[in-house]
């Protein structure tokens, strides 16, 4: 039996990977994993109980007992409701970020959510964000992306869009906080932020995000990309 299909996205911080995952999943009428909030969430949740975030052990444990949930709420991006505490805005800060990071190298961690991703593959299809979908959570996927940006760029994003949210950060501050956490996902020693060898590789600096859309949409086989009858 033909296996569920996957459509992978990864790539950097603010590269645009959520905001393109949700588009095209929507479109296709697939789910979507989000697992960056995976281990935001986990970052948190061992933050909230007090664990030292180097000690991998112990927030590997936690990650085991923290219970996750994306609730959709109207448009947008879905609610995470972490230990049932809607964690959502907390989770955007790049506070959550650089923790999500740090606890992201610890390989203890990274086997305990391993489960979890996989059990995003339901019918009719999955598309996965995130670092390391193509090369370690699903690198059967038949479709794989991995987007970039200039960090440049992607700095006034995430400035734009935490200014939109009314948070309000140093334009500065976040370049170096992105160039810190590119650094340290890309230079861990497990599953670090790489290009799958079969992933299809898409620059989205000055490329408008509905052009991105059509492009990753165009990895796909025309008779997937047929919006569905039910
Ligand atoms: N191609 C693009 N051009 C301009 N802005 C973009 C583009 N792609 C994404 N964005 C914006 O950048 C911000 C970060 O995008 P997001 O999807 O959260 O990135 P990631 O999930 O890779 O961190 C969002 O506010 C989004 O609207
Ligand atoms: N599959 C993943 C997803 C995220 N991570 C880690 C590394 C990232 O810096 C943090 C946060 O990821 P997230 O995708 O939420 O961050 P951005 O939206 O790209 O800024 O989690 C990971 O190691 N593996």
């Amino acid at each position: 039996m033909p296996r569920i299909p996957v459509l992978t996205i990864d790539g950097p911080s603010g590269s645009g990977k959520g905001t393109v995952s949700r588009a095209v999943a929507e479109r296709l009428g697939w789910h979507y994993l989000d697992s960056g909030a995976l281990y935001r969430a986990v970052g948190l949740a061992a933050a909230w109980e007090g664990i030292d975030l180097s000690d991998a052990g112990a927030v590997a444990q936690c990650a085991a007992r923290t219970e996750i949930r994306f609730e959709t709420q109207g448009a947008g991006e879905p609610h995470v409701i972490v230990n049932g505490k809607d964690a959502t805005r907390q989770l955007r800060m790049e506070t959550a970020g650089a923790a999500a990071s740090a606890i992201a190298a610890h390989p203890p961690v990274r086997a305990a959510l391993v489960d979890l991703q996989h059990r995003f593959r339901r019918a009719p299809g999955l598309v996965a964000d995130g670092r390391d979908m193509g090369t370690v959570i699903f690198p059967d996927a038949p479709y794989k992306v991995f987007l970039t940006a200039s960090a440049e760029e992607r700095a006034k994003r995430r400035h734009k869009q935490l200014k939109e949210k009314g948070v309000s950060v140093n334009l500065d501050s976040l370049l170096h906080e992105i160039a810190a956490r590119d650094e340290r996902d890309a230079g861990r020693a497990v599953a670090p932020l790489k290009p799958a060898e079969d992933a299809v590789l898409l620059d989205s600096t000055g490329t408008p995000i509905t052009e991105v859309i059509e492009r990753v949409l165009s990895v796909l086989p025309e008779k997937l990309r047929q919006p569905r009858q039910d």
